[in-house]
Parts: structure tokens; sequence; C-alpha cells
């Protein structure tokens, strides 16, 4: 059955969207962090301080490989990270799978995760002038996983339900 997958860098906004689509599709929505904290009954945080990065990426790729197996119909909205570990990638082009990138610009995701950032450990510890320096670098260094959706919608300038919409245009 077909899944849709929302993915894209920190605060582009793939839980908030997915949700919301979820809500007017009528599809179920799995946030992939949410799945992964019900699963080891940690938070993203505590996972990253008891057991360290490569233990969360290997979590990742099991829980999201589970997910796209499942036989429902569902969104599913990525980590910011998922793309670019385990080869991940490669499956967001496989039959049934809608991959949709939201690409938004440095200056668009600084404003969001300047004040949304305690639960991202990889940026929570960064100030207001490490952070620009860091998102600018780390999406370069992404971008080329989150090419590989099989759809672009850039989200900048644009409201929630502006960025539903053209997503829906993409479903129909
Ligand atoms: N289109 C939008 N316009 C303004 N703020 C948004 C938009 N989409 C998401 N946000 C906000 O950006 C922040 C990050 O959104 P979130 O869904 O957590 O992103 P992600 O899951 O991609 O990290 C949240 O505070 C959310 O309310
Ligand atoms: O970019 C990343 O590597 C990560 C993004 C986070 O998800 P969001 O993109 O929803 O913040 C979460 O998976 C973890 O903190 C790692
Ligand atoms: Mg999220």
């Amino acid at each position: 059955m077909k899944k849709i997958v929302l993915l894209g860098y920190m605060g582009c906004g793939k839980s908030t969207i997915a949700q919301k689509l979820s809500n007017i599709t009528e599809i179920p929505f799995l946030d992939l962090d949410k799945c992964i904290e019900n699963k080891v009954n940690l938070t993203i945080n505590e996972i990253f301080d008891k057991h360290g990065e490569i233990y969360f990426r290997k979590l990742e790729h099991e829980t999201f490989l589970e997910l796209l197996q499942s036989p429902e119909e569902i969104i599913i909205g990525l980590g910011g990270g998922t793309p670019c570990y385990a080869d991940n990638h490669e499956l967001l082009n496989k039959e049934g799978v809608i991959s949709i990138y939201l690409k938004a610009s440095i200056d668009t995701l600084y404003g969001r995760l300047l004040h949304n950032k305690s639960k991202r450990p990889l940026i929570a510890d960064k100030n207001e002038d490490e952070m620009r320096e860091f998102i600018a670098t780390h999406l370069f260094e992404r971008s080329f996983y989150y090419n590989q959706a099989k759809y672009k919608v850039s989200v900048d300038e644009k409201t929630i339900d502006e960025t539903i919409s053209d997503i829906l245009e993409l479903l129909a």
C-alpha cells in the first residue's frame, strides 16, 4: 500500500505538515521519531545521551524499514537525518513510496530552529552564531540525500496550509 514520506532538514515542517495532511486526507500518520521513542521508551535526547548517535541511526533505519513494510497506507514524517544514513535514501523511490522533500532555505530553517532546538540534540548546544553556520554546512552535506526524493516542495514564505495544498496537488 502507498506510503507518503515527508523528508527534509530539521525544522522544515515534516512533523507538522504530516500531521495536518493526515487530518485532511484521513490517511494515518506516523512520525518516525515518535515511533523510535515509543519503541525504546526514551526521548531522542535520552537515546543520544545514553547510547550515542550510531545506536540512534541503527534504530532509525530498522524502524523506517518496519514502517515501509506495514500493509497500510500511511503518511510517514522522517527525522532530518533519516535519508542520510544506512542507504535509507535508496528506499525513497521504492515501489509504492511517494517521497516529498520539504525544501527550506537556511534563513527559514534558522528562524524556526533558533527557538526550537532543545529536543534536537545535534543543535541543542549551538548558540545563534554557531547555528547558522552549522545549518548551512549540514544542509549542504545532506542535500544529495534529500534530492533523491521523488518530489520537491519549497516551504519558504508559505503557510502550513499553502504547503499542504502543494502536496495535495502532487498526490492528485
Ligand atoms: N509552514 C510553516 N510556517 C511557519 N512555521 C512552521 C511551518 N511549518 C512548521 N513550522 C514550525 O516550525 C517548527 C518545526 O516544525 P516541525 O514540524 O517540528 O519540523 P521537522 O519535523 O521537520 O523538524 C515548529 O515550531 C512548527 O510549528
Ligand atoms: O537531522 C537529524 O539528524 C535529526 C533530526 C531530528 O528530527 P526532526 O527533523 O524532526 O527535528 C531527529 O531525528 C534527531 O534529532 C536527528
Ligand atoms: Mg520532526
